[in-house]
């Protein structure tokens, strides 16, 4: 099952065993599936009688068929040609609402030895759009500030010109969306909105390495931009030399402009951030704690970062001070969870099948039986949380799935786990046994 609209052709199969076909055909025929937003699956139906009347009759025959296809609960709403009109306007904005926070400026950001070219260059970037860098690619290991750099550069730009249009993807939802408007005869629109951009920014631009077509795309994009004086920002977490799948021509594309990385910060820089982030939380850190923090947390600085979200967390719940005890807790499990055993997607299949009894092929297949979908589900979401694949990488050992599905399914497991304790309790005996067997 690949997208909205097929759940949504599986739920019209399945009610055509409970109401007659004349039934589905005069009040079903105006319906279409939108989206799926958290537990709430969206349609849209712009005949108000048509609405009304499926809503009074038909409520509890569709929402049992979502049931049935994903072994949980769902709400059903009906949008009308308001509401339907008011989702899509709401999606653009919250982008762009990312380049106006406060979070990932020039201004957050400490700059160290590590960093500071990649600094320097996004500020040129930023200030002097097209002129100095262009493509500006920066380069790094995950965690390093890539991220921040490229939403800092667009904060600026947007701040000079508040009309200027900015288009932010990531390397694998580019291909994703291209499939989508293949499948939907989109691709003009698509074009027309990478293309009008005065910025475009690709983060994680190595996901495009290999897959033809959209390098296809991107190599027309990139050149309409570049010709036409536009600036593109590129991150990938390794530089285009590197890059073995991806094609020459973007290859050589991207190395025009400038190559900047990041690197992992020293010990000055990481004090810096470490007192930078704490006082961003309110959190008062004693000299010695900070530099101990410092000192052992050193791979990168989300894990700096996670450390000291859980310092808070534990003075929130345990209402004691930041004492060394405290610190250390949070620094062993930050460390604990970066010095994992990383399974491999087999081993992670071959223990859930033996866990269920099932075959390993029905876990990764279609079939809809109940167990199938719990153990698929479980399936993705360790996946997804003990190694390092992306959503689409474990779409395609699930049957080439898209990654809004297999998003969808981890996000069940995790609202079941919050909900369900001894669910909870399961799936972290399974994640301790598949880590025991390393
Ligand atoms: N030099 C820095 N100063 C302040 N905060 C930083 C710095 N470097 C990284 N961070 C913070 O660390 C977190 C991770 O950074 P970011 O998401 O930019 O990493 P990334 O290099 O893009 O990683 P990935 O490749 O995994 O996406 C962010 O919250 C970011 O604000």
């Amino acid at each position: 099952m690949n997208s909205v609209a097929d759940v949504w052709d599986n739920v019209l199969s399945q009610l055509k065993g409970e109401l007659s076909e004349t039934t589905i055909a005069t009040w079903f025929d105006e319906l279409e599936a939108v989206d799926i937003q958290g537990n709430t699956f969206l349609l849209h139906c712009s005949n108000d009688f048509k609405k009304g009347y499926i809503e009074s009759l038909f409520m509890k025959n569709i929402k049992a068929s979502l049931h049935d296809i994903f072994s949980t609960d769902f709400e059903v709403k009906i949008l009308d040609d308001l509401d339907y009109a008011e989702l899509n306007n709401v999606r653009p904005n919250r982008q762009s609402e990312r380049f106006t926070s406060a979070e990932f400026t020039f201004e957050t950001f400490v700059v160290g030895p590590s960093n500071k070219l990649a600094y320097a260059a996004s500020v040129s970037v930023a200030e002097h759009p097209a002129q100095n860098y262009n493509p500006l690619l920066i380069y790094g290991d995950s965690g390093l500030g890539k991220t921040h750099l490229i939403y800092a550069i667009a904060n600026v730009i947007r701040r000079n010109d508040p009309r200027s249009k900015i288009a932010y993807v990531k390397g694998d939802d580019l291909t994703n969306e291209l499939v989508d408007a293949i499948r939907e005869g989109k691709t003009a629109e698509m074009r027309e909105k990478y293309r009008q951009a005065d910025l475009l920014l690709v983060d994680d631009v190595q996901f495009i390495a290999g897959k033809k077509q959209t390098q296809e795309e991107f190599f027309h994009t990139f050149n309409t931009l570049y010709e036409s004086g536009r600036q593109i920002v590129l991150t990938s977490d390794r530089p285009p030399s590197e890059m073995t799948q991806l094609e020459d021509r973007l290859r050589t594309r991207f190395e025009w402009g400038l190559l900047v990385d990041v690197a992992p910060p020293d010990f000055e820089t990481r004090l810096a951030i470490v007192k930078n982030k704490a006082a961003l939380l309110g959190m008062e850190l004693p000299d010695k704690i900070s530099a101990y923090i410092a000192e052992n947390v050193t791979a990168n600085v989300r894990q700096l970062e996670g450390t000291i979200n859980k310092i808070l967390a534990y003075k929130d719940l345990l209402g004691n001070d930041t004492d060394e005890e405290t610190v250390t807790r949070a620094i062993q499990d930050m460390l604990r969870r970066s010095n994992e055993y990383v399974p491999t997607p087999e081993a992670i299949l071959e223990y859930i099948s033996k866990y269920y009894s099932l075959d390993e092929s029905v876990i990764r297949g279609q079939q809809r039986v109940r167990d199938a979908v719990s153990a698929r589900q479980i399936a993705m979401y360790l996946i997804r949380s003990m190694t390092n694949l992306s959503l689409d990488e474990i779409g395609k050992v699930f049957d080439n799935r898209d990654h809004s599905t297999v998003l969808y399914s981890i996000q069940q497991i995790e609202k079941k786990m919050k909900k369900d304790a001894s669910f909870a309790e399961m799936v972290k005996e399974i994640k301790t046994n598949i880590n025991s067997k390393r």
